[in-house]
């Protein structure tokens, strides 16, 4: 997950206030030093911290709680939503208005670049878009070879040539090769050669005044941390369709120093890079990132995941009907763990529902796996009614369970809490109520 480090601090910060007996100032100013000590830890630029964390001991000192929630929910209402505007607020999603819409991809070496095109290319193409890949990074010839070898599984077509030195001619031959095809979408990928800003945006003016591209995207390596500043800016002065993709922020101890900074400028960030692979790239909403950066969850996204794998039939019409209504017995949760384990590694999906994301033990994922092989176990013992009706297991069908499972009452009751968690969580999967709800379980997540 991204900014795995900071998360668990900030989520660690966030429990020990809903479990402390009183909320005077002491412990809001105690609330308000862990903040502060994580994000400096995680290269957050200092004089940021301190203006963000004025604002939330000034808040959480000064306001009162809205109706119908406690003091402490307030306060991490109040962390969620200054965090949120830290990072920009609202989400700005990449926009395909013409056809073809050219994009120029640029970046310092070893950014993560070409793969974050690949990525891109493949995140257009699930959204329905046929997309044309232009390799005009005349520096490494290896790249021409890269972004075939990871984008052509998937059909998607680059155009290039290694032997070419001209990568402004490349670039605008690619252009109108792909505008030849009747692409949707077309990637202008530039020399990662460039070790700092300066030397980019010269080759940037020079490969934009050839395409006419309708955005360009800086892709800046999220392992810099909070020095992400300074090229997201000059990149911004540089031009006024620029957006920017951080890369590497699930490994990167360094990755919240660099979001901020980028954040900072103002510039928008559009993606974020969360691992190696192919599909470990993701439109980057403040909202969203924060609410599973606090162990609250992202049902949104974990919706749209679910819509995703709808797509790619892993997961039948009627399925997703019930599971969206809540309406699933045990079964149905079986299959739908088993599904979202498709989805990608099994702690990045189940960090998206509320109050599991951190309260997961250290290693999720291997949990999670054998979680499932537990749950099947368990529910091999069960009968049908109790599989289609899960509300009539009493404690005596429990010991039974667990007898016959040769597991034990607490595993079965364990089986029975996500169950109900899931189905409570999931009952009116209502876009419009969404967040409130989400939010509302979140402070289940806290237990306040
Ligand atoms: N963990 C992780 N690794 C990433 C991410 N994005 C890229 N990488 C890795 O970072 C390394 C560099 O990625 P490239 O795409 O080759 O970087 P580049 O900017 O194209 O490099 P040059 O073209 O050589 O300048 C590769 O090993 C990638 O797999 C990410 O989001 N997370």
């Amino acid at each position: 997950m991204a900014l795995e480090k900071l998360g668990k601090a900030l989520n660690t910060a966030l429990r020990k206030l809903a479990r402390s007996s009183t909320v005077d100032e002491a412990t809001i100013k105690e609330v308000v030093r862990d903040i502060q000590r994580a994000l400096i830890q995680a290269d957050v630029n200092v004089r940021l911290v301190l203006q963000l964390t004025k604002t939330i001991e000034k808040r959480a000192l000064e306001e009162e709680p809205p109706a119908g929630a406690s003091k402490k929910e307030h306060i991490i209402q109040i962390v969620y939503e200054e965090l949120t505007k830290f990072l920009g607020t609202e989400a700005k999603p990449l926009e395909i208005k013409e056809r073809p819409t050219i994009l120029l991809t640029v970046g310092i070496q070893g950014s993560g670049k070409t793969t974050s095109v690949a990525k891109l290319a493949r995140h257009l193409q699930k959204r329905g878009y046929k997309v044309g890949l232009v390799c005009s990074d005349t520096w490494r010839p290896g790249a021409y070879y890269q972004l075939k070898q990871l984008v052509e599984p998937f059909g998607i077509e680059v155009f290039g040539d290694p032997e070419e030195k001209g990568a402004v001619k490349l670039a605008r031959e690619g252009v109108e090769y792909f505008k030849s095809k009747g692409v949707d979408v077309i990637i202008v990928d530039s020399a990662g050669r460039h070790k700092e800003e300066k030397g980019l945006i010269e080759e940037m003016k020079q490969i934009s005044e050839a395409i006419k591209p309708h955005e360009v995207i800086l892709v800046i390596d999220g392992t810099i941390g909070q020095q992400a500043h300074n090229q997201a800016l000059a990149f911004k002065e540089a031009t006024p369709i620029g957006s920017i993709i951080v890369t590497k922020l699930d490994g990167s101890a360094k990755g919240g120093g660099a979001l901020s900074a980028v954040a900072a400028t103002g510039a928008p960030i559009k993606f974020i890079g969360v691992g190696e692979r192919i599909d470990d790239l993701e439109p980057f909403d403040p909202k969203r990132f924060v609410s599973r950066l606090l162990g609250m969850g992202d049902i949104e996204g974990l919706l749209q995941k679910l819509e995703e794998l709808q797509k790619e039939q892993e997961f039948k019409e009627e399925d997703l009907e019930k599971f969206l209504k809540g309406k699933f017995n045990l079964k149905d949760m079986y299959a739908q763990l088993e599904a979202m384990q498709k989805m990608g590694p099994l702690k990045q999906v189940l960090q998206m529902i509320p109050g599991m994301g951190y309260s997961l033990p250290e290693d999720a994922v291997k949990v999670g796996e054998e979680k499932l092989k537990r749950y099947r176990i368990i529910m091999d013992s069960m009968t049908e009614e109790e599989l289609e009706h899960p509300e009539i297991i009493n404690y005596s069908r429990i010991k039974r369970i667990a007898r016959g499972s040769g597991t034990s009452a607490q595993e079965v009751r364990e089986l029975l809490h996500q169950y109900n968690q899931m189905k409570k969580m999931f009952k009116s999967m209502d876009k419009r109520k969404l967040s409130k709800m989400a939010r509302k379980f979140n402070f289940g997540g806290f237990g306040v």
